[in-house]
């Protein structure tokens, strides 16, 4: 009789206000949660290293709670934070990724903790700790590393675990290979990045904390570079400042007070021509950026993959539709399916060590 082996994985992917997690075996999610932290709570724990106790005491919780005995997990793996720019795939978590992470050399991000507490874990119940496809993950041609000033590169920084998880499934589906294709993903939540992915690649992005690409919710996305050196100057902004600027006090948030869409389509039902016209120019700007990774793939392009929260929106489908829809065929996978492809990531390394990759 041959004896299957059911892998049981701890999946943790902590966000600016929440910590998913959940928890597989083999490819079934057996427990799973999305706890949501009240900024108040956030905001009295100062630096972002200084959350991992408190987070991992909700794990704690989660797994008592769903009778998970941690020492019967094979392993644990979590959203990779942001770290040197790195190729996709699968890595075990290791010192130097962990010191990368917790000193925030590369940039802090909620989910440079998902590393930091998935090692935390992995080292007492000694089982091996990965991440996949980071936020990092750089697979930029030479020309797209280009800015236009010497010293500054542009660099890669998106959704890739999601962009390239919903390729794959999406292609899967079509019964096409997502290393023999050419498709452009738009992931549109809280932050939207736009990647052109070809041959298995992501070969252009915009980048979604440099501010690049469409405004978001609550970023800026590109600006006009003087006038936003005259705003720095003007308002004696410190370098953090200026990142809080792009990244969480613009898009929606700056012309309209919020980054909940579903709160300013309310208000696009009951009238309001100022929130219609904001949203509508997210949505030409986000048009925009599917065009030039068109240019990228030229032209050809299998599908342009919708997905990400605001994917769920019949208002922003509805109306980017008309504008990308010369450009190939549509489809849209709303959500995410970050937990899944870290399961799957986590699963695929216990069966083949030889996938697994190196942080150096
Ligand atoms: N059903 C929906 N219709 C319209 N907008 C939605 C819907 N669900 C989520 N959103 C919007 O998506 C954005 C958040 O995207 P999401 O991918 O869930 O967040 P995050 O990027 O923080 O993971 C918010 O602006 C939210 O209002
Ligand atoms: C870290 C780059 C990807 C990104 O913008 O993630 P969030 O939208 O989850 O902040």
């Amino acid at each position: 009789m041959e004896v299957v082996f059911m892998a049981q994985v701890l999946v943790i992917n902590p966000g600016s206000t929440t910590t998913k997690l959940a928890v597989f075996r083999n490819n079934e999610k057996i427990a799973s949660e999305n706890v949501t932290h009240s900024a108040t709570i956030l905001n009295d724990i100062h630096t972002l290293v200084s959350q991992i106790d408190f987070r991992l005491k909700i794990l704690t919780g989660f797994l008592e709670k769903n009778d998970v005995d941690a020492k019967e997990l094979d392993a644990v793996a979590a959203i990779g934070g942001l770290l040197k720019p790195i190729e996709g795939g699968v890595y075990q978590i290791n010192d130097a990724m962990v010191h990368d992470l917790s000193s925030g050399k590369y940039g802090k991000h909620a989910s440079n903790l998902g590393g930091l507490m998935a090692y935390e874990l992995a080292k007492n119940y000694d089982i091996p700790a990965f991440i996949a496809d980071p936020s990092v993950t750089d697979e930029l041609t030479q020309v797209a590393r280009f800015s236009g000033k010497k010293e500054i590169e542009r660099r890669s920084t998106f959704h890739a675990l999601n962009q390239k998880a919903v390729a794959r499934r999406i292609l899967n589906q079509k019964g096409r290979v997502y290393e023999q294709s050419n498709v452009i993903v738009a992931h549109m939540g809280g932050g939207i990045t736009v990647g052109a992915h070809h041959l298995g690649k992501v070969i252009d992005v915009t980048n979604g904390l440099d501010g690049e690409g469409a405004f978001t919710p609550g970023r800026s996305g590109s600006l006009p570079l003087l006038p936003f050196a005259h705003y720095i100057q003007s308002h004696q902004l410190t370098e953090n400042e200026v990142m809080e600027e792009i990244v969480g006090k613009a898009g929606f948030v700056s012309y309209l007070g919020t980054s909940d869409a579903q709160e300013i389509e309310k208000r696009i039902t009951a009238g309001d021509e100022e929130a219609k016209l904001c949203y509508d120019a997210m949505i030409y700007q986000i048009a925009k950026e599917i065009g030039s990774q068109a240019v990228v793939l030229k032209g050809q392009v299998e599908v342009i993959i919708l997905t990400g929260g605001l994917a769920h929106s019949d208002y922003l489908v509805e109306h980017i539709k008309p504008l990308i829809s010369f450009l190939g065929d549509i489809e849209v996978y709303p959500g995410e399916i970050e937990m899944e492809a870290l399961n799957d990531y986590a699963q695929a390394a216990l069966k083949d060590s030889g996938i697994i990759r190196l942080y150096e």
